[in-house]
């Protein structure tokens, strides 16, 4: 028999997940999904046909719940489910920094919790979905995890105190990219180029390399190396990156993200 399953909080990611479970399969009949505001319920049923339900009867009625609230906002979900939620339920948290441990305490003894970090090319069906279990979390409720997170991309299992590194990573990882395109668009501009056709030149050149870096198998800097012609213009480019500290800053950023998502443990950050 399919499990119904629940995502509490349907805002971009929330949502995100819910588009890929129906494009996936997923029968709408055993999906539910919460809002907090009426207009928002009213939307995601018309576009989707799913019933939106309280965050209580989503804990009554589904067999998984998968929580996407911000993490600020989770202590005070967690209080409302607290009274309904009972330990043959598995409970998903796609929140940054939220450990396992927060929820366990605040829900009834022994109730399984995995923490999940996912990326919105879930959209796209090319997420990353990176899975830990807590301490009640079975390899059945770890199998059913990938079930729902593996019909929009990849999953990874990794010790949960491997999160804050891999939402640095992968979690926020997409914006980076969105922001290399954004100021290479703006090189563009710069160059004498329209904005359109150096978006469409700069957004082909990075899925011409995403897809290499995914399929050949080399490593990156082989990659670039074969880029990079002697006395040429990519390597004058490369000495510009290197002399304004572009691998520092990548390095510097992605130890900030990990950090916040350390400070966002309480739930209050
Ligand atoms: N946006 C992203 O790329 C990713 C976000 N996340 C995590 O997902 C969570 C949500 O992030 P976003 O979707 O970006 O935020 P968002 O603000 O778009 O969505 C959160 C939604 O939860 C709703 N909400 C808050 N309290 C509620 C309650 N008590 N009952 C029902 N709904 C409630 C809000 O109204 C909002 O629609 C965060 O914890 C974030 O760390 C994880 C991976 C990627
Ligand atoms: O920015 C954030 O906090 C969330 C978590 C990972 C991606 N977006």
């Amino acid at each position: 028999m399919t499990q119904t399953v629940a995502v509490l909080g349907t805002g971009k990611i929330g949502e995100a997940l819910l588009s890929g479970m129906i494009r996936a399969g997923w029968p709408v009949t055993h999906l539910l999904v919460t809002a907090r505001r009426p207009e928002r319920a009213e939307e995601l049923h018309t576009r989707y046909g799913v019933e939106t339900v309280s965050n209580a009867d989503a804990a009554k009625r589904a067999d998984t719940l998968i929580l996407a609230v911000k993490p600020q906002d989770m202590g005070k979900l967690l209080d409302e489910l607290a009274h309904h939620v009972t330990r043959d339920r598995l409970v998903i948290s796609a929140a940054a920094g939220i450990p396992t441990s927060f929820i366990e305490e605040r829900l009834a003894p022994d109730t399984p919790v995995v923490r999940v970090m996912p990326n919105t090319p879930v959209l796209v069906d090319e997420g990353m979905s990176v899975i830990s279990a807590g301490s009640h979390a079975t390899a059945d409720h770890l199998a059913h995890t990938e079930e729902i997170f593996g019909g929009v991309g990849k999953t990874l299992r990794v010790p949960e105190s491997q999160q804050d590194a891999a939402t640095a990573l992968s979690g926020s990882g997409p914006a980076y990219f969105y922001y290399l395109v954004e100021a290479m668009t703006d090189a563009g501009i710069l160059l004498g180029l329209p904005r359109a056709q150096a978006h469409d030149l700069i957004v082909q050149a990075a899925i011409g390399a995403a897809v290499m870096l995914r399929d050949s198998g080399e490593h990156p800097v082989k990659l670039r190396e074969a880029v990079t012609s002697p006395a040429g213009t990519t390597i004058s480019a490369i000495r510009e990156l290197e002399n304004h500290g572009v691998r520092a800053a990548l390095i510097a950023a992605l130890e900030a993200a990990r950090d916040r998502s350390r400070e966002l443990a309480s739930g209050n950050g």
